[in-house]
């Protein structure tokens, strides 16, 4: 078994965490905590390895929490580390990393400089094999490129123009906002999206701006993309329901027009903390004329990048295992697919 440890257990960390441990290829040394909250020590209830700073190792013995080891034993200990820290914070990891001989996965908040290669699977598997340092793009960026690259495989996808509709924060993020308002992403001409997926699509033009929203669930977004040669509406609906994390959601159908209609579908279907690792895609919004396809899609921030970065394990550990089959054993872990059954 692969031994892989978590530096970082908050929003990405811990579903990420709970990914590792149910795949019997990898086993998870434990995590690397900074703060004795609850989730530490739900976490040690739960039998997780938790890996302290040494200087906080009694805060965590005072709060029930004994550690396991320092940070240090943890980077000895772990084969791959999956660095899941505040935007930033990996970056200064690396050189720790670096240190020990350790390769690691680091998330999209990260500058791209962080790593060899920025990944998402359906678009570069095959060049990450192998690679030492890896980052998973954010979770718009996933979601974008999920559908891009699954276009560009059959359509050519010359460019493509994108709105962001940004959630304002997460869950449990009760002092960011805005709260009454809706307020461009940046002051600059355009949001960072589309510079990223260009760092996967190159030749492919995308040009991305974003707005934030007073709402936690989920992202949504508008792709406007221009592909090679005419297509049908038939056609595009093809292509993306062949992949399993690609959802296609009827509204009319289904009665699911919102995102927290959505989140309460996940809820009812039993997902693990709500989760929806697939692109809601609203079917209705996809609209096809000559060489235009534009369509609506929703992403559920905290999850969509779990995922990617079981995906990217597999590269960095050189499982092998062709594409489709790193995806179908990533997908059946985490019941991937399982939702398309019931909307
Ligand atoms: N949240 C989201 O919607 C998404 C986030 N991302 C990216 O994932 C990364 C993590 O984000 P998110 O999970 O939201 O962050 P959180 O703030 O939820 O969690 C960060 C975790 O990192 C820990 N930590 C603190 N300092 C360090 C350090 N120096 N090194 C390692 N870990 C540290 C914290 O520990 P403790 O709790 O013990 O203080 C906490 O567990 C970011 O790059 C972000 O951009 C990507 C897609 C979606
Ligand atoms: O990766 C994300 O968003 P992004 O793809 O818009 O950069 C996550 O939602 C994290 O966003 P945050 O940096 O606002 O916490």
């Amino acid at each position: 078994m692969i031994k892989v440890g978590l530096n970082g257990y908050g929003t990405i960390g811990k579903r990420v965490a709970d990914a590792v441990l149910k795949n019997s290829r990898f086993q998870l040394v434990g995590i690397v905590k900074y703060t004795p909250d609850y989730s530490s020590k739900m976490a040690f209830k739960k039998g997780i390895n938790i890996y302290v700073p040494p200087e906080k190792w009694r805060d965590f013995e005072s709060q029930g929490v004994t550690p396991k080891g320092t940070i240090q034993e943890f980077l000895e200990e772990s084969s791959i580390i999956i660095d899941a820290s505040p935007s930033g914070k990996g970056f200064a990891n690396l050189s720790l990393y670096k240190a020990a001989g350790k390769p690691a996965i680091f998330q999209g908040g990260e500058k791209p400089e962080v790593a060899e290669l920025s990944f998402s699977t359906y678009c570069n598997y095959d060049e990450a094999v192998g690679r030492k340092y890896l980052r998973v793009v954010s979770c718009n960026t996933t979601g974008l490129l999920r559908i891009l690259c699954v276009l560009h495989k059959e359509f050519n996808v010359k460019r493509a123009r994108v709105l962001v509709i940004r959630r304002g924060a997460d869950p449990k993020e009760d002092a960011r906002g805005p709260i009454n308002s809706i307020k461009l992403e940046s002051v600059e001409d355009v949001s960072h999206h589309g510079k990223d997926a260009m760092l996967v699509l190159p030749n492919v033009k995308i040009i991305s701006q974003a707005v934030v929203v007073p709402t936690t669930l989920m992202h949504v977004q508008y792709l406007d993309v221009e592909v090679a040669t005419p297509v049908i509406k038939e056609q595009v609906t093809e292509v993306l329901s062949r992949y399993a994390r690609i959802l296609l959601v009827d509204p009319k159908k289904t009665g699911l027009d919102s995102t927290s209609k959505l989140i309460e579908a996940a809820r009812d279907f039993l997902r693990s903390r709500n989760d929806i690792y697939e692109n809601v895609v609203f079917e209705n919004s996809i609209l096809v004329s000559g060489n235009s396809i534009s369509l609506i899609q929703a992403i559920h921030q905290e999850s969509i990048v779990v995922p990617e970065n079981m995906d990217a394990l597999y590269a960095v550990a050189g499982v092998k295992l062709p594409l489709e089959k790193v995806v179908e054993e990533t997908d059946k872990l985490l019941g991937i697919g399982g939702l398309k059954d019931v909307f």
